[in-house]
């Protein structure tokens, strides 16, 4: 069976490349809108779900990968910023406090009709960040497209305190929950090869 991550995010492919997989990369035109209540466990997994499934109607015999993270904290979703004011309240909302990641990943097959979601959650505790900490951050650049403002495999490593949980889920693509999902759905061995087609 051949892949298609299902995505436009360099990290995702970067994850997927260095577990040694081969795959296509196909990026999903979907709407990434917000539903009133829905958590972010929801959430991930309605948009990963919907990211692989409108490329799996077109590519039926392909095994289709989506994903989508997002960040919580007090209960409140954190997509990625519009601006750099939105980041600033993001980033100073985040500010000596813990928060939540969460990524979904899909995976669907059209042919052999499989079609299975999960998702990952990890912590990270933010440092006690000054405004000016927060402005040379946000003057990097970085922040942009990025969940919560941030990204951890960056400039974003010095905002950090600690974190708990899978540090690939926290930059988009949770490689070990991913790996146990193509195993037991699709007798994929990332290590041996196995299942997977040239
Ligand atoms: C918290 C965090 C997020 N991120 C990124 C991962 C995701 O790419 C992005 C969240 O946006 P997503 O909507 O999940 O993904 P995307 O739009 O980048 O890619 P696609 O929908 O095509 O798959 O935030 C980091 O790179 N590092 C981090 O530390």
């Amino acid at each position: 069976m051949k892949i298609i991550l299902a995505s436009a995010s360099p990290r995702r492919k970067e994850i997927l490349e260095n577990a040694g997989l081969k795959f296509k990369v196909v990026k999903s035109d979907i709407e990434e809108t917000v539903f009133e209540d829905e958590t972010p466990e929801e959430l991930v997994k309605r948009l990963s779900h919907e990211k692989a499934a409108y490329i799996a109607d077109k590519n039926r015999a392909e095994l289709v990968i989506g994903s989508d993270t997002v960040v919580a904290i007090d209960g409140k979703i954190l997509g990625k910023p519009a601006d750099e004011k939105e980041a600033y309240n993001m980033l100073k909302m985040l500010s000596g406090r813990e928060h939540y990641v969460t990524t979904g990943v899909s995976m669907i097959n059209r042919e052999k009709g499989i079609d299975v979601t999960n998702h990952c959650t990890s912590s990270v505790k933010f440092k006690n960040l000054s405004d000016s900490d927060i402005y040379d951050y946000i003057s990097t650049g970085e922040f942009k497209d990025k969940a919560g403002s941030y990204g951890i495999q960056g400039f974003g490593a010095v905002l950090v305190e600690y974190i708990k949980g899978d540090y690939f889920n926290i930059v988009g693509f949770p490689i070990s929950m991913a790996s146990d999902m193509m195993k037991e759905s699709f007798g994929i061995n990332i290590f041996t090869g196995s299942g997977l087609s040239e």
